[in-house]
């Protein structure tokens, strides 16, 4: 298969693909108004979803649903044709060979991967690294994408990328360009911002999201227990359209999140209570969860929290000016 046989082959299917068989560019415009990009997104949609974009029918819904089937394949497969699929996956390098054994390969693509811990424990510079490793050939553990950056907190810091594309032989001014970033300003603008990150990828190969912090708007933005319930709705189509991202364009997600004291029973039988803030909805949502504490001067520690298929262990990292590495010198955590 030739090159371009082969880019035609891979990637989502762009949205303008269902024109015909009673489905009009108006429709597809109207579509593309409410965030759906590619096929993928219209297939994987429920019914309820397309029923809320204006000036769609329900038999019109039907129509659009049954003909993004035909083009995406939803039914059963085999476990070894998911396993073959699997072990293909593309995993980001974080900047740090025992990080990445302990992740299996590193920041897996297609799905949501979450960093909690206290400040300066190194979250934000996990993703500063992998901005730019995002960017990198698949042989060199890169995902040969460009990166979607949403800040909530003003912490995003351009210069720490250009030592770290410096350090992996890449043109600092070219992976610059290839991240797009974002201050968010409130949740509605952190999800308003996911819509234009459809777009966005639909017209580009990208291999990450991160999202820095998650949780802090939703904290200023929503106060007390009167506002919990509005909150958590919230948080939930947030994470739903961050994994829809994840499957649709086979990108990884990277968000962080803050901890906080816990004070529940459990407290009592653990000697560290501190728990990650979002309660259920982000728990279950993300698909791995990775602590982070502070270790010796640069040094940090990264625990499984939770994986679907990762022991729970951990490793010590490090944080240098040019990003992730392993320690200098092997040290007793
Ligand atoms: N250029 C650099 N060289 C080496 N270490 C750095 C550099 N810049 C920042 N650090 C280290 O990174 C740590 C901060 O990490 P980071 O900004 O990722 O924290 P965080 O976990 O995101 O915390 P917060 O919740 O406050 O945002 C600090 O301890 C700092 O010493």
């Amino acid at each position: 298969m030739s090159q371009e046989e082969d880019d035609a082959f891979s990637g989502p299917l762009l949205i303008e693909q269902l024109e015909g068989n009673g489905i009009s560019i108006g429709d597809i415009k109207k579509l593309k108004l409410e965030g759906y990009h590619t096929v993928e997104s219209v297939a994987y949609a429920p019914k309820k979803a397309l029923l809320t974009v204006k000036g769609i029918s329900e038999a019109k819904a039907d129509k659009i649903s049954q003909e993004a089937a035909k083009l995406v394949p939803m039914g059963f497969t085999t476990a070894s044709e998911f396993h073959n699929r699997r072990s293909e996956l593309i995993c980001l390098t974080t900047g740090s060979k025992q990080l990445d054994t302990l992740l299996g390969g590193g920041i897996e693509t297609g799905s949501i991967t979450e960093v909690f811990g206290e400040f300066r424990t190194g979250k934000s510079q996990l993703c500063h690294t992998l901005s730019v490793t995002c960017q990198l050939p698949i042989d060199m553990g890169g995902g040969e994408g460009k990166c979607l950056y949403i800040d909530t907190e003003g912490t995003f810091r351009p210069v720490r990328l250009v030592s770290i594309a410096q350090r992996y032989g890449l043109n600092p001014d070219d992976c610059l360009d290839n991240v797009a970033y974002a201050r968010a300003y409130n949740a509605e603008h952190q999800f308003q911002l996911l819509h234009q990150a459809a777009q966005m990828m639909s017209e580009s190969r990208f291999s990450l999201l991160v999202v820095d912090s998650i949780m802090s708007l939703y904290r200023t933005d929503y106060s007390g227990r009167a506002e919990l319930s509005a909150r958590q709705t919230h948080v939930a189509k947030f994470m739903r359209t961050l994994q829809r991202l994840a499957d649709e364009f086979g990108i990884a997600v990277v968000i962080t999140n803050q901890v906080v004291a816990q004070v529940d029973g459990a407290a009592m039988f653990n000697p560290d209570p501190k728990k990650p803030i979002g309660g259920n909805i982000i728990a279950h949502s993300s698909t791995t969860r990775l602590s982070f504490r502070k270790g010796r001067a640069e040094q940090r520690i990264c625990k499984i929290y939770d994986s679907p298929c990762l022991p729970e262990s951990e490793c010590v990292f490090a944080i240098y000016e040019d990003g992730i590495g392993d320690p200098k010198v092997e040290e007793e955590v």
